[in-house]
């Protein structure tokens, strides 16, 4: 697992030096926002980057670009995705990296990451960064079924088939990192299954301490 952090970690080697979560003298806040497939995750970290500086980073988006980007990782991380596969750690691992460091931002969603142990292991032990918290958006899979089913967004992973592939690895691989995190008491969760504007209440109230004019 370690293999790759060598190559991987360049960018992070200050980081492991100083302490905790600093980026040179930078300070960098992670939030991680896990969430079956469909439970809102992109929709509320939209609103999140608008209301709260946050600069938004999609696993998912970031390795839909590696595929359009022509990259020789693409034809496997397609087959992934359409698989509802998760792609090896050290591929997502160092997309987010790379979105990190070239970032002049210093407060990040981390959106569907990590998916696993291997993605959580991996990524703490490479970039030596814990979450602030984790949110989690609590959502039953019919209701999930139904949005994904409607998103339209020419998704190649937004088909029945693979929407029931993508619940299975969410329940036997995802809900544990979740559970790992709610054990360290970092899990703040919400009810995703209201109206998004609803839902969006119910994030700003945890983000409070996160806005322009807070102290
Ligand atoms: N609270 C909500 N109520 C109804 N529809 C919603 C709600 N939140 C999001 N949606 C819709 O559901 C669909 C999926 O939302 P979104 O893309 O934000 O989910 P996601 O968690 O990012 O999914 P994925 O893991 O597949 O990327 C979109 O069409 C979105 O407009
Ligand atoms: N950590 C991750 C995140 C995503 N994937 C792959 O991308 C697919 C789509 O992800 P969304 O968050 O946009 O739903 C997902 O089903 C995985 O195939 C991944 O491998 N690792
Ligand atoms: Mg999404």
């Amino acid at each position: 697992m370690v293999r790759f952090v060598n190559h991987l970690a360049v960018g992070f080697a200050a980081v492991k030096e100083v302490t905790g979560n600093m980026l040179g003298d930078k300070k960098v806040t992670v939030v991680f926002v896990l969430g079956g497939p469909g439970s809102g995750k992109g929709t509320q970290c939209a609103n999140i980057v608008e209301h709260f500086g946050f600069t938004h980073l999609s696993a998912g988006d970031l390795l839909r670009a590696e595929i359009k980007s022509g990259s020789e990782n693409g034809t496997m991380i397609e087959s992934m995705i359409k698989e509802g596969k998760i792609v090896p750690s050290e591929v997502t691992i160092k997309l987010l990296q790379e979105a990190i460091i070239t970032s002049a931002n210093d407060k990040f969603l981390i959106d569907g990451f990590p998916r696993n142990k291997e993605n959580r292991a991996a990524f703490e032990n490479v970039t030596n960064i814990s979450p602030a918290f984790v949110l989690f958006f609590d959502c039953s899979e019919e209701e999930m079924e139904k949005r994904l089913l409607g998103r339209n967004q020419g998704r190649v992973d937004d088909n029945i088939e693979t929407i029931r592939k993508r619940f299975k690895v969410f329940i036997e691989s995802s809900l544990p990192v979740i559970e790992y995190y709610n054990g360290k008491a970092k899990v703040k969760k919400i009810d995703a299954a209201k109206p998004i504007p609803e839902v969006f209440e119910d994030v700003k109230a945890i983000f409070a301490p996160y806005a322009p004019n807070a102290a």
